[in-house]
């Protein structure tokens, strides 16, 4: 399909442009070029390069990508100017190495821009504008015009405008809502006003350029479409000068999910297939990541199509309904924008059946019970914890499952205070295996020490702690711990595990679990009777 189309949406994007007026998202040469062959990788017909004017790195940034990227059959390789002739010689120095190079001129028209910005009158900017139109038009073929303020120009002064730079050569016409303050029926209303008012309009690609300060950026940029607009600016994840721009992967998805309600607009039946745009959508996850990574903007998990959260699902009734028909609850599928996979995020909104899969996926096969006390105690951390990663499940499925010593002792409570002006000092209650419930409390080196010690005082089994170890099986602030821990009652080894998001709390069920190993060793070994005589609690 060639740019001159008018059966396709051309995709301009602006990245390197407007997407670099973000605060802080100064990018280096390097920096540039490699975003710009990400850029064309994904099939962007326009590269607004950069505003070659602007400094000397950014005239050689626009000169490198025209000279690298720009290759015959390629993108459109374009630099800003404003209506100075030092702007426009400088962008077509630039660009001369491209194949295909655009001259993008701006200037203002609105009168707020006129009274305060510019100090020049209407008649003024009109004859500015048919010249350096014409100016650039002595540089290069392909001539884009922009009315900067067009949606708060008063539109006969924009309709007479846009018909002298046409005449004077503007190949592309764009109409930017610079400040972002349309809607999408004052878009509707301002495009519909252009192509009935300015006559030669139908002799070139009309073209918005849509700020998001409303967050109307995309939904400006679609009514556009909806409109006679055939080609739409836009950037990666949407940065850009203040709110940022419209967003290329939130434009594109749109048209492509959205294909049947949209061919109309472009004068097809509503099945066609033909592509609305040509762009790759597979590559827009990893151009997404590239100019996070490069501008340092990061992307807020619920982007739409780029966000960490934008194919995840998180409560149980969406997962179910995921797992059982991906369609029920996914408008597009997480593969059609490079991404392997859609995620089932587990957490306190997971159901069975999302608990369930994940099991089987991480290759565990439970009997029903040892499911349900999985899946319960699941909900316990799910409860402290905003995401259950695999190696949570793991260990909880671990820890849920390990072989329980069935008569002995129950942990109730623990409750500890520490600080650095305070003894730690734990107390804690247990059931024995009798049925009678006994509370301690004790002090120590550290809330630990404090909980072993009263445990060890209601036991009165006499052990040696031998080995007490923590790990953290997760990642982050809330990982779960897991605790190890190894008694020696004279030459044998109990040991006991426990994982939980307090770690204090994790020790004291790995004592419980060991001394209940122990407890039941001495009971098959001695009988009842004889444990209860003869056994006389000792903690080091
Ligand atoms: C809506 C947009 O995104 S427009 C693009 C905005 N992007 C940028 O500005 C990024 C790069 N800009 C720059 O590096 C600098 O602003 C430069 C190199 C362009 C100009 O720098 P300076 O010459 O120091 O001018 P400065 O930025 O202070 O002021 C802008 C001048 O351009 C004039 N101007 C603004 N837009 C235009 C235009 N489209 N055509 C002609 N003149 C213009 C202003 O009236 C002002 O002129 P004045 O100095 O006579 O008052
Ligand atoms: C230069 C123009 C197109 C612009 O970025 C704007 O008006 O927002
Ligand atoms: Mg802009």
């Amino acid at each position: 399909m060639s740019i001159s189309d008018p059966d396709r949406i051309v995709i301009f994007d602006t990245t390197l442009r407007d997407g670099e007026q973000s605060p802080g998202a100064t990018l280096n040469v390097e920096e540039k070029l490699a975003i710009a062959h990400q850029l064309a990788l994904l099939g962007v017909d326009v590269i607004e390069a950069g505003f070659a004017i602007a400094s000397p790195g950014d005239f050689e940034a626009v000169r490198t990508i025209a000279k690298q990227v720009g290759v015959p059959g390629g993108s459109i390789i374009c630099s800003l100017a404003r209506a100075i002739r030092e702007d426009i010689k400088a962008a077509a120095e630039a660009l001369q190495p491209a194949a295909h190079p655009r001259i993008h001129v701006f200037l203002s028209t609105s009168d707020i821009h006129l009274k305060y910005q510019l100090k020049k009158s209407r008649d003024q900017v009109l004859a500015i504008a048919e010249e350096m139109v014409a100016y650039a038009k002595s540089f290069v073929q392909d001539v884009e015009f922009s009315p900067m303020d067009a949606s708060r120009t008063e539109p006969e002064f924009l309709y007479q405008v846009l018909s002298k730079t046409i005449a004077a050569g503007a190949t592309t016409i764009n109409v930017p809502d610079t400040v972002g303050i349309c809607t999408p029926k004052e878009m509707e209303k301002l495009i519909q006003g252009i192509r009935k008012n300015v006559p030669n309009i139908e002799q070139v690609i009309l073209s918005v350029h849509t700020q998001n300060d409303l967050g109307l950026a995309t939904a400006n940029a679609l009514a556009a479409i909806e409109n006679g607009v055939r080609q739409v600016e836009c950037t990666i994840n949407g940065i850009g000068e203040r709110a940022g721009n419209a967003a290329l992967e939130e434009i594109v998805m749109a048209l492509q999910v959205r294909k049947p309600y949209y061919n109309p607009y472009l004068g097809r039946p509503t099945e066609s297939d033909v592509p609305l745009v040509n762009i790759k959508t597979q590559e827009i996850y990893k151009t997404s990541c590239l100019v996070s990574q490069l501008t340092g903007i990061t992307v807020q998990p619920n982007k739409a199509i780029v966000g960490a959260n934008a194919f995840a699902h998180e409560s149980g009734v969406h997962q179910d309904g995921v797992i059982k028909h991906r369609e029920t609850y996914e408008i597009m599928d997480a593969a059609d924008i490079g991404l392997p996979e859609n995620r089932i995020v587990l957490g306190k909104h997971s159901g069975r059946n999302a608990f369930r899969s994940k099991l089987q996926e991480l290759g565990f096969d439970l009997n029903e019970a040892d499911f349900h006390k999985a899946f319960i105690r699941f909900k316990e951390v799910a409860d402290k914890k905003k995401e259950m990663s695999d190696w949570d499940i793991e260990a909880i499925v671990r820890d849920e499952t390990q072989i329980q010593v069935e008569s002995g002792f129950q942990l109730e409570h623990v409750q500890v205070t520490c600080g650095d002006c305070t003894c730690p000092t734990a107390t804690i209650t247990i059931v024995t295996p009798s049925g009678e419930i006994l509370t301690d409390a004790a002090v120590g080196t550290g809330p630990v020490d404090a909980v072993y010690k009263a445990i060890a005082r209601m036991v009165q089994i006499s052990s040696q702690l031998i080995e007490f170890s923590v790990q953290s099986v997760t990642e982050g602030i809330d990982a779960l711990g897991t605790v190890t821990v190894r008694l020696r009652h004279q030459d044998r080894i109990f040991s006991g595990q426990s994982s939980d998001t307090d770690i204090v709390v994790a020790s004291a069920y790995a004592y419980i679990n060991a001394v209940n190993r122990l407890y039941r060793y001495l009971q098959s070994a001695r009988g009842n009777e004889c444990l209860s005589s003869s056994s006389k609690a000792s903690f080091t």
